[in-house]
This record gives structure tokens, C-alpha cells and sequence, in this order.
């Protein structure tokens, strides 16, 4: 069998705060294949954002180990740690949070491949204006503000952004749910075909497991903090084993209702 593009092993963090302490992770472990979505679930409060953002290293963890396509993500640091990042992108729930919203379309997709040294100016330009439509956004959007464009242009161009350096992994968390039902389907129809076409892995984080159940292939449920069960997505879904697992799949009676349905 392949060895997973990253596996994470015993992740534990606790966060200190001025009158508590929340152990936030305690020993958490997940692969992800190359080219696959793991979804990751669980109640509100059980890890999922804090163990997505371990993996970006946004948050150092406690204990623990990363394996990123062979090599220990948390012993890297400068340089070698910028080439990884260009390699593990993020979309998160609020686009409006994550870029500055008067900067133009443009600049937002500027941004990463400047950074990552891809491209003269004008070559940037022309990179910048195919991603746009390869997310389904008119190029003309370029000009405008991050402000003045919808909720569901804004993911697209989130995504357009995350796939610029060309990444094998992308974190999604909450990604889709803001968006109303029908624009929340194309962005799922455009993550697949991206998935496909790239084979991007993806870890999917939602609390609706009716969505991760449409784009997951495989699914780790999370409870206080701990990977309380992983299988694939239609297994959990018409087997749950875990009491967690089965309270979140009893929450979506359409789900329990057809488990038949892969
Ligand atoms: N910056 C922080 N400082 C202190 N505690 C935090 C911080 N961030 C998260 N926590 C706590 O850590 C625990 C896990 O939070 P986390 O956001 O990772 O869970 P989650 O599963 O993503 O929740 P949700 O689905 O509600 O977003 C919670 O008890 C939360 O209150």
C-alpha cells in the first residue's frame, strides 16, 4: 500500500488561557492519501479547527508528529518550511476574514505567486486571469474588490488562490458553510473536479455531515479532542461504531435514512 502524503500521530495541544486550561487535541492521529478527501466531523468543540490548523503549522502543537510526503513538517523551518507551504493550502469559512477586503481580486491571487517567486509580473498577470476561470469566475472580476464581490465568488476565488501554487493537500474548514445550498453545491462539484484533475488531497472539515458524506472519501470523527473512529465515508455513515459517530449520523435523518447510498 502507498504511504499516506501526510499522517499525523498523537497530536495533543492544550490551550492556556488566563483562568482555564482546554486540552483542545489529546493524542490525535489522521492520514490522508494523495488525491483523497478525509473529512473530518465531530461535535462543536472537538478539535477539528484546532487539528486543521496544527497541520498548516498556524498552531504548534504539544506533542506529536507530522509526516508530510516523507519528511517531519514540524522540524521544518525557513526556507525549507516556506517550499512546504506552497504545498499545503487553506480555505477557510470566511473569505472576507482571510483576505483584506479592499484589496482587488487581482492582488488577492498576486499574493501567493509572488510570494512563491512563479512568474515575471506580466506572467503572473496571465496566470492570474486563468485560475480565475478555471474556478468558474469571469477574468473581469480581477479589477474589483474583495469587498464588492458575493459570498460564493469570494470562496471561488479562496480556492483559486489555494490552488495557484499548485498544492498536493488543502485544508478546508468550514468552507462551504456560509453559502446558501445551490452556490454550496457548485463549490463542491468545482472542489471534485479540481481534486480530480490535480489530485489535490483534501482534509474536509464540517460539522454537517451531510456534506461530508457528498465529497468525502474516507471520514475521521473527532470527540473531546481524540479520533474516536475513521473508516470510509459510506461505512461510518450505515455503520457508525462510535456513540459520537452515531448521535452526528441519528442528527441527519435523510443520512440514516439511505445508507445505501454511496
Ligand atoms: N484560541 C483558543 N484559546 C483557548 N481555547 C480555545 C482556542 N481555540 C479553541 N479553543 C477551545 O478548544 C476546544 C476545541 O476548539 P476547536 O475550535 O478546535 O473545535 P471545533 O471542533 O473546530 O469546534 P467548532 O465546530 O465549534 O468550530 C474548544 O473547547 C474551544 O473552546
Amino acid at each position: 500500500m502507498n504511504a499516506p502524503l501526510l499522517s499525523a500521530a498523537g497530536i495533543s495541544k492544550t490551550y492556556s488561557g488566563a483562568s482555564r486550561r482546554v486540552a483542545a487535541l489529546d493524542n490525535a492521529s489522521i492520514a490522508v492519501m494523495r488525491g483523497e478527501t478525509l473529512g473530518l466531523v465531530g461535535p462543536s468543540g472537538s478539535g477539528k479547527s484546532t487539528l486543521a490548523r496544527v497541520l498548516l503549522r498556524l498552531i504548534e502543537p504539544d506533542a506529536g508528529t507530522i509526516d508530510f510526503d516523507g519528511a517531519d513538517l514540524l522540524a521544518q523551518r525557513g526556507e525549507r518550511l516556506r517550499r512546504t507551504r506552497r504545498r499545503i493550502q487553506m480555505v477557510f469559512q470566511d473569505p472576507l476574514a482571510a483576505f483584506n477586503p479592499r484589496a482587488t481580486v487581482a492582488s488577492a491571487l498576486d499574493d501567493p505567486l509572488r510570494i512563491h517567486g512563479m512568474g515575471g509580473r506580466e506572467g503572473r498577470q496571465a496566470i492570474a486571469a486563468g485560475l480565475l476561470e478555471r474556478v468558474g469566475l469571469d477574468p473581469a472580476l480581477a479589477s474589483r474588490t474583495i469587498h464588492e464581490i458575493s459570498g460564493g465568488q469570494r470562496q471561488r476565488v479562496a480556492i483559486a488562490r489555494a490552488i495557484a501554487t499548485g498544492p498536493d493537500l488543502i485544508v478546508l474548514d468550514e468552507a462551504v458553510s456560509a453559502l446558501d445550498v445551490s452556490v454550496r453545491a457548485k463549490i463542491l462539484e468545482l472542489l471534485v473536479d479540481l481534486q480530480r484533475e490535480r489530485e489535490i488531497a483534501y482534509v474536509f472539515v464540517s460539522h454537517d455531515l451531510a456534506v461530508v458524506r457528498a465529497i468525502a472519501h474516507r471520514v475521521a470523527v473527532m470527540d473531546a479532542g481524540r479520533v474516536v473512529e475513521q473508516g470510509s465515508a459510506s461505512d461510518v455513515v450505515a455503520n457508525p461504531s462510535s456513540p459520537t459517530a452515531r448521535a452526528l449520523v441519528d442528527a441527519v435523518p435523510r443520512l440514516a435514512a439511505r445508507p445505501g447510498n454511496s
